[in-house]
């Protein structure tokens, strides 16, 4: 106990210099605490963040055709952000909340922008067509419900530029193909915009400013989506609209059909971006971005741990701007997108694009520079995996290794683990982890175990390079 009792024949001397001394030990007492203090700040603003590098298959984004969803870089960092920095992630919310109004209302413009109002051969002669109602007419011109749908959507036009601009989106990347109609070459492209933003245009601050009318505009945006909500879900419901949906097969694929499916709910005015919502936005970026997280939960040594995550462009093209990032990084973690292994490249159609992710694992295994880093894969997109598998598609007939083993996802799954744990195996001279996990990134609950296991692993490691442990 302190201080301790005086004793029982104290004179008044005594005690005078005993509660000196006592007085002079409670302030040393407070001192010595507050340089405790002092000194588990310093140690832990000087604590070294966890950087990480996420890498993975970009688009390669000057070619003619629309590129595809790629391996999920984007949506794995926005799981980080929503597990571990959920306040930060929420304050985000409005920005998402633009971004999911750009996705929808891009793809039904686009949609609407598929039949044209008169037929090419019309427009050339000047005639006027004879719409029926209910299902395109056999020469591609719009059905009288379309038309009507059109006019009174012709709103969203101004809604699409209005986020656009507040967003940052790069319009020389973003393609779209408005010119594109059923009556005319429909086969070239039936996909919808590709958002593209610019990395480091602070995106979502733009999307949050109150800048001249800035959240003003936005909000007449949400009201205008409001009130184009029944004919909005009124063109994804038109059977014409649905019979073209079901003939393109690469339409089917797009994350975008999830904003139609859901439009009654995203054009409400209260409307609040949930995670599942997040994560299935579009929204390419080129470049390196840097997303800085500081943890929110966790255990106590945990918090505050400030980790930096670096999305990097996966694109042939785009390869030499990593090098300056390798330095210094904690770990790596490489994204393969299973469901890729029928796919080609965008810049190169002779190449695909699991064979080329087998190529630039080879190459990051192989490199000097990261020798002593921590790689972790991650085998994304597993539910189209199993979607393509079951199906029909047969995995032996593109990997022909893969024999006569049976064609279901979970036994492609731990083929490619082994198969890309031997390279790392083959490529490191002396024995050093690899930690694997397969996912589906738009699972948020399920790909939080592997967040998880992933945080633990990289805190191991980030305390192992400061000589902590
Ligand atoms: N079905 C499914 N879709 C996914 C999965 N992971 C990501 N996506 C979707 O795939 C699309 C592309 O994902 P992103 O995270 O933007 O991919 P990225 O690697 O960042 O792509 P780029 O930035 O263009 O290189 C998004 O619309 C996601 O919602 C998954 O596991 N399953
Ligand atoms: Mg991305």
């Amino acid at each position: 106990m302190w201080p301790p009792p005086p004793p029982p024949d104290e004179s008044e001397l005594e005690k005078s210099l005993r509660i000196q001394e006592e007085n002079i030990a409670a302030a040393r007492s407070r001192e010595i605490d507050l340089q405790i203090e002092s000194d588990r700040l310093e140690a832990q603003k000087n604590r070294r963040p966890i950087r990480i590098l996420l890498l993975g298959r970009q688009p390669f984004l000057f070619h003619s055709s629309m590129s595809q969803g790629e391996s999920g870089k984007s949506t794995i960092l926005k799981n980080f952000q929503f597990h571990f920095a959920p306040n930060a992630f929420k304050e985000d919310s409005p920005a998402w909340r633009a971004v999911i109004h750009l996705n929808l209302v891009s793809v039904v413009n686009f949609i609407l922008d598929l039949f044209p109002t008169s037929s090419p051969a019309q427009a050339r002669d000047g005639r006027v067509g004879s719409p029926r109602n209910g299902a395109n007419d056999a020469d591609g011109t719009a059905t009288d419900e379309i038309k009507q749908l059109k006019m009174r959507l012709r709103p969203l036009r101004e809604v699409e530029a209005i986020l656009s601009r507040r967003l940052g989106l790069d319009k020389s990347l973003s393609r779209r193909a408005s010119n594109v109609t059923l009556g005319s070459d429909h086969s070239s492209s039936t996909k919808p915009t590709e958002i593209v933003v610019r990395s480091g245009s602070g995106w979502k601050a733009l999307s949050r400013l109150r800048g001249p009318g800035g959240q003003d505009r936005i909000n007449e945006t949400r009201q205008i989506i409001a009130a184009c909500c029944a004919d909005i879900v009124a063109v994804w419901e038109n059977e014409a609209v649905q019979s073209v949906i079901l003939e393109h097969g690469e339409f089917q694929e797009q994350t975008t059909t999830f904003f139609l499916n859901n439009a009654l709910r995203i054009c409400q005015m209260d409307y609040e971006p949930t995670i599942d919502d997040i994560l299935r936005t579009r929204l390419t970026t080129i470049g390196v971005e840097e997303h800085l997280l500081t943890l929110e939960g966790g255990q106590i040594e945990q918090r505050n741990q400030e980790w930096v995550i670096y999305d990097v462009g996966g694109s042939r093209t785009q390869r030499a701007a990593w090098v300056p990032y390798f330095d210094d990084v904690t770990a790596i973690i490489f994204i393969v997108p299973l469901s890729a292994f029928n796919q080609v490249l965008d810049e190169d159609t002779n190449v695909n694009r699991l064979f080329d992710s087998f190529q630039l694992w080879r190459t990051i295994c192989n490199s000097k520079v990261l020798a002593d880093i921590t790689f972790i894969i991650i085998f994304n997109k597993r539910d189209l995996l199993a979607k393509k598998l079951e199906a029909g598609i047969q995995f032996k007939d593109i990997v022909t290794s893969y024999k006569d083993k049976p064609n279901d996802a979970e036994n492609v799954s731990k083929y490619l683990r082994q198969k890309f744990a031997g390279i790392h195996k083959e490529l490191s001279p002396i024995h050093r982890p690899l930690f694997s996990h397969v996912t589906c990134a738009i699972d948020s609950q399920a790909t939080s175990i592997v967040l998880v296991r992933i945080r633990e692993i990289l805190l191991r490691m980030n305390l192992k390079d400061t000589e902590l442990i």
